[in-house]
C-alpha cells in the first residue's frame, strides 16, 4: 500500500496575505479591549491592535462579529484571528492555538460601593437572597454556575448594559476579569471592583489562532514581542487604561 500523501502545512498567513484581508472575531462586548457602539463602530485596544497587525502585513482588517457563546463555532470557519479580552481556557486551548499571553486576570466581584465589605468571598456571595448577574457564553457563566449553588444567577444577554443591571439595584454583583470591573468602576462611580488583585482565578488573556498553524502563531508572537517593546501596545492601551 502507498504511504499515506503528506498533510500540507497549515499556512493561513499566506492566506490572509493572497486574500488581503485579516478576518478578526471579536464580540464588541469588553471594554476596554473590544467594543461595538450603537452605530457599528468598533474600538478598543485589541481591535486596534489588529488593525496595526494587519497593517503591518500590509492587508486590511475586517472585523467579524461573533459573541462568547458562538466563538467557538465562528472560529476559525469566519475568522483568522479572535481579539477582544479572549481568555486562554484548556477547553478552547484543544480546538486552538493562542498567541504568547499578554496580561493575568481572574474572576472577581463588582458592586455597588456600599456593598464591597459583604462580597468579599465566594462563601459570602453564594447565600440565598444574593443576585449575581452574569452574561452568557463566556468563562463568567462557567464560573458561576460552578460556584453558586445557593445565591440567585439572573442572565443579562448584553454586556455592555449589564453594569447598569447592579447600578439600578436588578442585580448585587457580577463576577468577572478584574480587568473589566478596574474599567468599569472608573466608568461608574457607584461601582467598586473588590478585590482586582488577589481574583478568584487565574486567567491569561491571548489572541485566539487556528491550530496547528505554527507559521502564524509564530508571525503573532514576534508582533506582539515588538509592539510590547517599541511602544505600539502601550500607545494602544493608554486611552484606555491611562
Ligand atoms: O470567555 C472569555 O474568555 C472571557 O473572558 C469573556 C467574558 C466572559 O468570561 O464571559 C469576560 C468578561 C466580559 O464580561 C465578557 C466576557
Amino acid at each position: 500500500t502507498p504511504p499515506p500523501a503528506p498533510q500540507p502545512t497549515p499556512d493561513r498567513l499566506q492566506d490572509v496575505v493572497r486574500r488581503g484581508e485579516l478576518r478578526v472575531c471579536s464580540t464588541g462586548d469588553y471594554r476596554p479591549f473590544t467594543y461595538r457602539d450603537e452605530h457599528g463602530a468598533w474600538s478598543g485596544i485589541d481591535i486596534d491592535v489588529a488593525h496595526d497587525m494587519a497593517a503591518k502585513l500590509g492587508v486590511r482588517a475586517t472585523i467579524v462579529p461573533t459573541s462568547w457563546k458562538k466563538l467557538m463555532d465562528d472560529f476559525p470557519a469566519r475568522c483568522d484571528i479572535a481579539v477582544g479580552g479572549v481568555s486562554v481556557t484548556l477547553e478552547r486551548a484543544q480546538k486552538a492555538f493562542f498567541s504568547s499571553t499578554f496580561g493575568v486576570d481572574g474572576k472577581t466581584p463588582i458592586t455597588r460601593c456600599e456593598n464591597v465589605a459583604r462580597f468579599q468571598t465566594l462563601d459570602q456571595i453564594d447565600q440565598p437572597g444574593v443576585r449575581a448577574v452574569v452574561n452568557p457564553g463566556g468563562t463568567n457563566e462557567k464560573f458561576a454556575e460552578q460556584n453558586l449553588k445557593k445565591a440567585t444567577i439572573v442572565e443579562h444577554p448584553d454586556n455592555n448594559t449589564i453594569f447598569q443591571q447592579i447600578i439600578d439595584g436588578r442585580a448585587d454583583l457580577m463576577m468577572t476579569d478584574s480587568s473589566e470591573t478596574r474599567w468599569q468602576a472608573k466608568q461608574h462611580p457607584e461601582l467598586c471592583s473588590v478585590h482586582p488583585d488577589q481574583p478568584f482565578t487565574f486567567a491569561e488573556k491571548a489572541y485566539m489562532l487556528p491550530k496547528d498553524d505554527v507559521a502564524f502563531q509564530q508571525w503573532v508572537n514576534h508582533y506582539l514581542d515588538i509592539a510590547r517593546h517599541d511602544g505600539t501596545y502601550q500607545r494602544f492601551a493608554q486611552p484606555w487604561l491611562g
